[in-house]
């Protein structure tokens, strides 16, 4: 059965699986989600029980395609995907104490959690392009992770340009270079002299340009493409069947900036699984903690952290999780993101606001916590945290969960991409894994742009070959 996609602010096309995909961002703005969730039953799920993690991810994600992709190439595809990982496990766990387990989600090429859904989604999307015959270009923002995982995943690719955003000065040095020593030519890293929110705004506002989105045929690799939310999924049926799902509760706390993995948390128990609290950790951009607190969602300067992928205030997965606390009505979501884009904030009213709650905590933990807590498990367990990571532990270790359930912290990044901060708290330097071992020492090939969507445009408009190939 084709399951359809509709988007949060109800008018745009309903789409399947594959057109959703591409489009990226829905033509009103709003993000596209399943019209219903499809649903796992128990014994199906129970079965996941020692299952290798691409036959748990084909489950998981077939669903979700329906008759979009034939099932033996989706098959091909996610097993191609994954074996490019460095752990047999894909995302394994590790035990750090008494019911507590960080679910290792870096093992991929760029060695963080974006690595998952985007070698996937580089595979989906050139099997439609090439199916339909198109070329793509893509826009995307990043705070650090998702540009590199990006530009690893869809380089060389001859359908696709990548474009991707980064805030000038703001990603740490690994990641910068991981974007930046990339040689293909349909890679185009550009940073500019902004914050991420201001580079997913840019993002946004180039899918809101119809001429240009249509001249251009922009796709996007953000977690604003449905694909991504869904990959992501999967790590949540293997890390809880692992630790006794169905037949008991596991609790996730969750590094959160813009709401896709945790929102992919949600999906999975939309989809059946037995998660108790999804609990949302921050750094000092807590707006997703404040909202949770207070039910107003306000937007505030960004601080610069340690955990630099987190500094995010716009976060654009929850309009997802809003939509559906709402009860699926697009103009309540519609109003409250023409009050953030007017007054940058809006208020979810009380019902909504305890659905939400039904599912979710939220907590922060400041840049002392998240060095104290690097370095005592350090100390305590010999695992070294990354800064994201180190967020979502000391959220855990505050947070009120009952110590009977597993409590899995998402590990979202190798701790080597963040050296300095990392070694600043614990006083160990983590080493990049021998595949970037010379990362430091390949030339960087970047474009400073200024903060200004209509310069970004112009520089996508001259490099894109959809571009090119319309002008001769
Ligand atoms: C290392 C790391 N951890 C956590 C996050 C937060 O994830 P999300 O944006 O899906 O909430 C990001 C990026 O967003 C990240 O790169
Ligand atoms: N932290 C991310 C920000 C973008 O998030 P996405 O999941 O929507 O792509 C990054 O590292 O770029």
């Amino acid at each position: 059965m084709a399951i359809a996609y509709v988007s949060t602010r109800g008018d745009a096309p309903r789409l399947g699986f594959a057109d959703a995909m591409l489009a990226g961002l829905a033509r009103d703005g709003g993000l596209y989600v399943p019209e219903t969730w499809p649903t796992l039953s128990r014994e199906t799920i129970a079965g996941f029980a020692g299952r290798p993690y691409a036959e748990v991810a084909e489950a998981v994600i077939a669903p979700f395609v329906g008759d979009a992709i034939a099932r033996p190439t989706l098959k091909a595809m996610i097993a191609e995907a994954y074996a490019s990982f460095r752990h047999p496990a894909v995302t394994p766990l590790v035990q750090t104490g008494d019911n507590r387990f960080v679910l290792e989600l870096f093992h991929g090429p760029t060695l963080a959690f974006k690595d998952v859904a985007m070698q996937l989604l580089a595979r989906l999307m050139d099997h439609v392009l090439a199916e339909r015959g198109l070329r793509a270009t893509i826009v995307g923002a990043t705070s650090g992770d998702t540009g590199g995982a990006a530009i690893e995943a869809f380089r060389g690719r001859s359908r696709v340009d990548v474009f991707i955003l980064m805030p000038h000065g703001k990603v740490s040095e690994v990641q910068r270079r991981q974007m930046t020593t990339v040689p293909d030519a349909n890679v185009h890293a550009i940073a500019i002299d902004g914050s991420f929110d201001d580079a997913q705004a840019h993002v946004k506002a180039m899918f809101n340009h119809h001429a240009f989105r249509d001249r251009l045929a922009l796709a996007g690799v953000n977690s604003i493409n449905w694909a991504r939310v869904l990959a992501q999924a999967v790590y949540y049926f293997t890390a809880a069947v692992a630790l006794g799902a169905p037949h008991r509760e596991v609790d996730f706390v969750v590094p959160t900036g813009n709401f896709g993995d945790v929102f992919a948390g949600y999906v999975a128990k939309r989809m059946g699984l037995s998660v108790g609290r999804l609990v949302i950790a921050t750094n000092v951009n807590d707006i997703l903690a404040r909202t949770l607190e207070t039910g107003r969602y306000e937007v505030t300067g960004v601080t610069a952290t340690t955990s630099p992928s987190m500094d995010i205030q716009v976060s654009s997965n929850f309009e997802r999780l809003l939509f559906d606390a709402v009860g699926r009505d697009p103009a309540t979501v519609r109003s409250a993101m023409a009050s953030l884009a007017q007054a940058r904030s809006f208020t979810i009213a009380d019902e909504a606001l305890a659905a939400i709650r039904r599912d979710f905590d939220a907590g922060r933990a400041g840049e002392a916590e998240v060095g104290e807590t690097i370095a005592r498990v350090k100390r305590d367990t010999g695992y070294l945290l990354d800064t994201h990571t180190a967020v979502a532990y000391a959220v855990a270790d505050a947070a009120a969960l009952d110590p009977a359930t597993p409590t899995v912290v998402l590990s979202t990044a190798h701790p080597a991409k963040f050296p300095d901060a990392v070694e600043a708290a614990s006083g160990i330097r983590p080493a990049l894994p021998p595949h970037l071992a010379d990362l430091l020492d390949r030339p960087e090939r970047l474009t400073r742009l200024p903060n200004d969507v209509a310069a970004i445009e112009a520089y996508v408009a001259e490099h894109a070959r959809v571009a090119r190939d319309a002008a001769a």
